[in-house]
């Protein structure tokens, strides 16, 4: 019989499920590893390497059922997205994404949903609003220009006219969560996975209750012969607990569980999904296992090269996860190491990264110096890394994992250090500026800010204003984040000194020093040095003009065509017109109205803003005239750049004096 089971409706009942019955460690923390004979069948040992899966998994494609029904758990950062790039590229799949959080679900289905990413929106207006049917000119506007040649079309008359067919929605937001559960074919869980905050392995372990929850649920409710598919970050071994679960729940039932973990960044999230370099999917070493495998490899397939799809044994899939963010991770804590010991020695860290970087071995990517990383990932999935180290037993692994995280806080402290001492050590009487709260540019996601961590310590220092400004993210929804993770207090509006901008300039004036945070393109000095103009406000740098995709290569144009020539003629517009152009093929439905309170409306009729807010593409504005900025601030016109955005040379040319992290002016 199946154990009777807390309803979605209620998380808190979720969370306390038995620990008998839970996936988890009875403390709720990451799994204890177990010996691994009894899941053979899971770590494939008898797999000589991926290659040999990837054939056994196309030949298994013929046989695998089509997937008609996915369903994702979790409408967050990487459900949202993943799902309705799914849906785009699979109109023949419905595409259900389900959340506890009913405001969140709200917003899906409206105009503005809850997170910003450029693209993402004009892939929600076709897959969750179906399109009209139009009429596409399959002759490039300018041929030259394009390079494209009719006989490359491989579909004859370019000047033909082709008729695209409308399109049904095939993507839904919904808080049903049981019922999208058990029509699925395949079940994504994408729900959070943080770092423990209490208990056993507090501070490392991940946090397993939502993960364990939905496990839970999905055991009660998928049909027999679903496809489990974890997409959150896990713990390696993870996919054992669930089919420990699942067996628990449904004896005798069969389900495959699958590790395919996401890869996007925030900001770049729908370019990524797009274009991913790689999907990696995980199955167990049995014929289910990889027919479960091809069936995932399938819905990816419609867009991705099959070449670029790698499957391992499930807990290689899971590891390799927490590893490329670890990697990742290490090389920024690495080169701020070595930012160090330029400020200490006068070699410039640019200079050394670059000629670092120019050996393909190492590469030159992910080697930007500065105050460290932030975002929603790396701290926790290194942290993880470290926990799975120690219940190995395995403490010198976990203390060089874990040294990647001190070298991160190091670098953070050590810029705000150096901000107050060339304050004469101390800010009491004086305004700091914070430009950039996001933790990367071009997003407006805040998690594990390190402007936050900054706002906190300065403010200690007991300044008389912290004026912030951030060119993606709402005020009203910073000074309410600001106000719950430093406190209340800290606000100005309660007699705190921090003020949240939605105006840079204004951040700026009557400043004692302007520190960088975010390096967003705004930020940037970079003008024409010869003539001594860095410095000044100049429009960023339009992206190369991508090539006209007409002709087609197919005689019917693919979603992804259809996106290609949409950004083409948009980018083709704005070049001689000042008005965005947002639906030139004239495909858009109307788009859904929002909730009365949706805070990207009241933004916007508040400030009549375009530029922030999720239904407009980021545009980014001027970059910032650091001449007015220094007209307006106090001597001696103090820039502290965390971020290297900076031409130093042209900033001292203008006045500033300028610190930044591991670099000095070549002037
Ligand atoms: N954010 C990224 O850029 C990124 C990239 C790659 C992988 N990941 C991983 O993907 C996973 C999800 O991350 P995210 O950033 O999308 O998280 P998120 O917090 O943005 O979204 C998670 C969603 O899951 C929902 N949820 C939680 N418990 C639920 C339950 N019991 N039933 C239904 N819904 C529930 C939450 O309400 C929330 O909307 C994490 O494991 C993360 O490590 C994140
Ligand atoms: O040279 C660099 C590169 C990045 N950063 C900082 O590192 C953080 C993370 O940046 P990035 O990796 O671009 O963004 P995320 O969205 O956190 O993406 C990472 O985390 C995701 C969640 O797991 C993974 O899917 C992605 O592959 C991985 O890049 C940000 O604060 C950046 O400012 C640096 O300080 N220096």
């Amino acid at each position: 019989m199946i154990p009777s089971l807390p309803s979605l409706a209620d998380p808190e009942e979720i969370v306390t499920l038995d620990g008998s019955t839970a996936p988890t460690t009875p403390e709720g923390s990451s799994p204890v590893l177990r010996p691994q004979d009894d899941t053979a069948q899971l770590t494939g040992k008898s797999r000589n390497n991926s290659r040999s899966l990837s054939s056994a998994l196309f030949d298994t494609t013929a046989r695998t059922p089509p997937v008609r029904n996915i369903c994702c758990v979790g409408a967050g950062y990487v459900g949202g997205p993943t799902a309705a790039v799914v849906a785009f590229q699979n109109p023949h799949i419905r595409v259900t994404v389900v959340d506890r959080d009913a405001k969140r679900i709200q917003r899906w289905n409206s105009k503005h949903p809850p997170i910003y990413e450029p693209g993402l929106n004009d892939i929600l207006r076709i897959a969750r609003d179906g399109s009209r049917d139009c009429v596409v000119h399959n002759e490039p506007t300018n041929t030259e220009a394009s390079g494209a040649t009719a006989s490359a079309s491989g579909c004859g008359d370019t000047h033909q006219e082709i008729a695209v067919p409308a399109r049904q929605p095939n993507l839904f937001f919904t808080t049903d969560v049981a019922k999208c559960i058990s029509e699925a074919d395949v079940v994504l869980i994408a729900v959070n996975t943080p770092t423990k905050s209490r208990g056993t392995g507090a501070g490392s372990a991940t946090d397993m209750a939502a993960f364990e929850a939905v496990t839970a649920v999905v055991a009660q409710h998928a049909r027999p012969g679903a496809i489990i598919v974890e997409k959150s970050t896990v713990p390696c071994r993870t996919a054992q607990l669930v089919q420990d679960t699942l067996a628990l729940y449904r004896p005798g039932v069969h389900f495959e569980v699958l590790s395919n973990p996401e890869f996007l960044a925030a900001g770049t999230a729908i370019k990524d999904l797009l274009h991913a370099d790689r999907i990696l999917i995980g199955s167990s070493n049995t014929p289910a296992g990889y027919r479960a495998a091809a069936a995932l490899a399938s819905v990816y397939s419609s867009w991705i090269p099959k070449s670029r799809i790698i499957t391992t044994n499930v807990f290689s899939s899971e590891l390799a996860k927490l590893v490329a963010n670890s990697m990742l991770a290490q090389r920024i804590s690495s080169i701020n190491s070595i930012a160090a010991i330029c400020d200490a020695t006068g070699a410039d860290v640019d200079e050394v990264a670059s000629a670092i970087g120019a050996d393909p071995r190492i590469g030159s990517k992910f080697l930007n110096a500065g105050i460290g990383f932030g975002g929603s990932c790396f701290k926790k999935d290194v942290l993880s890394l470290v926990y799975l180290a120690e219940t190995l037993i395995l403490p010198e692994v976990a203390d060089y994992w874990r040294a990647v995280i001190n070298m991160n806080e190091f670098s953070r402290n050590r810029f705000v250090q150096r901000v107050v001492k060339c304050l004469s050590n101390t800010l009491a009487g004086k305004k700091v500026t914070v430009l950039g709260y996001a933790f990367k540019k071009d997003t407006n996601d805040t998690r594990e800010s390190p402007a936050l961590d900054i706002i906190r310590t300065l403010e200690e220092e007991g300044p008389r204003e912290i004026a912030i400004f951030d060119p993606c993210c709402i005020p009203a929804q910073m000074t309410d984040e600001i106000g719950r993770f430093v406190g209340a207090g800290v606000l100005q509006s309660n007699g705190g000194p921090v003020a949240v901008y939605g105006d840079a300039y204004a951040a700026c004036e009557g400043s004692d020093a302007v520190l960088i945070t975010t390096e967003f393109d705004e930020f940037k000095n970079i003008g024409d040095l010869s003539k001594g103009s860095a410095g000044l406000a100049i429009p960023i740098r339009q992206k190369a003009l991508q090539p006209d995709p007409r002709p087609f290569e197919r005689a019917e144009p693919t979603e992804s065509d259809l996106l290609a020539l949409q950004s083409y003629l948009m980018q083709s517009a704005t070049q001689t017109s000042t008005l965005a152009v947002q639906d030139p093929l004239d495909r858009f439905n109307p788009v859904p109205l929002c909730a009365e309170d949706c805070p990207d409306c009241l933004v916007e009729k508040a400030t009549g803003a375009t530029g922030y807010g999720a239904s407009k593409e980021h545009v980014p504005k001027n970059r910032l005239d650091w001449r007015k900025i220094y007209y307006h601030m106090r001597r001696p016109h103090w820039v502290f750049d965390g971020r290297g955005v900076l031409d130093i040379a042209g900033m001292e040319r203008i006045g500033f004096r300028v610190e930044s992290v591991g670099r000095h002016s070549r002037a």
